[in-house]
């Protein structure tokens, strides 16, 4: 699938939009349900972007894919983050479809692929094509549909099978508007469950009212972000004095 001319346009902007600038480090929807514990970039990183000279990190992109069952509201989330709009009418997502979203983190352009797949069975094999090479996968459930929740594991299953390097997981449960506080509560306590199984950071977020999605993608680039430079500080042969718990995570072999 070859990129849209206002794609590629996007991607070329000199500057991202004020809202799509990192300096500081995103907070996960709650520390206690994240596999990824630090508070800040890497010292590596920080300091890596902010020399001047030495190893200047180029024009990046990581592709980020979002999965998960028929109507779990994946095409709703895309489009209230790159385009601020919502539709209550359901049209189902055929095969794929893809955004790039621009970013400056610690005033590094930054790009962020964003695929869309389809839900329903019947155009699985055009959607799973398109997994490969994903840096992130995000598995979406509806939060007022368990049963979407059931079948994360499996829609995870089938993108890492396609990817050699593992990817960051997402576990995202949308719709929150729609639940009362105690149903939400009970809700997630399952889904943190499945999350911690899956090794995926935890959200709850709405599409409708626009809850937690900023947030979200915020924090999909900067942890995108942080295991792209340190790969690309690797690749380079720059030795990196990072903790060997970020080795082992972002499969980093040094
Ligand atoms: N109330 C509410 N409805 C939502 C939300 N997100 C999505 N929906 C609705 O749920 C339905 C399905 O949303 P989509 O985003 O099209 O779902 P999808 O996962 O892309 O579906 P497929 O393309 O079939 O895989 C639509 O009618 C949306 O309006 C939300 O946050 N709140």
């Amino acid at each position: 699938m070859l990129p849209s001319r206002s794609v590629v346009l996007k991607m070329m902007q000199s500057q991202a939009c004020v809202e799509h600038r990192i300096d500081d480090f995103p907070k996960p929807f709650s520390h206690q349900f994240t596999p990824h514990k630090q508070n800040d970039f890497s010292f590596a990183v920080r300091e890596i972007c902010s020399s001047t000279g030495k190893f200047i990190p180029g024009l990046k992109i990581s592709k980020v894919i979002f999965l998960g069952d028929v109507a779990a509201g994946k095409t709703s989330l895309v489009n209230r983050f790159c385009h601020k709009v919502f539709s209550s009418n359901y049209k189902a997502t055929i095969g794929v479809d893809f955004e790039v979203e621009r970013f400056d983190i610690l005033k590094i352009p930054f790009n962020l692929q964003i695929w869309d797949t389809a839900g329903q069975e019947r155009f699985k094999c055009i959607a799973s094509s398109y997994y490969r090479g994903a840096q992130v996968i995000g598995v979406i459930f509806d939060l007022s549909n368990i049963y979407s929740l059931s079948n994360c594991a499996k829609w995870l299953e089938e993108a890492l099978a396609c990817n050699a390097l593992r990817p960051i997981i997402f576990l995202i449960g949308t719709k929150s508007d729609l639940l009362s506080s105690s149903a939400y509560k009970h809700v997630e306590k399952l889904a943190t469950q499945v999350a911690q199984q899956l090794g995926a950071e935890y959200w709850a977020v709405s599409s409708r009212t626009g809850d937690g999605v900023n947030e979200l993608f915020l924090r999909i680039a900067a942890l995108a972000f942080e295991v792209s430079v340190l790969r690309d500080l690797h690749t380079a042969g720059i030795k990196l004095s990072i903790g060997t718990e970020l080795v082992c995570k972002y499969n980093l072999p040094i």
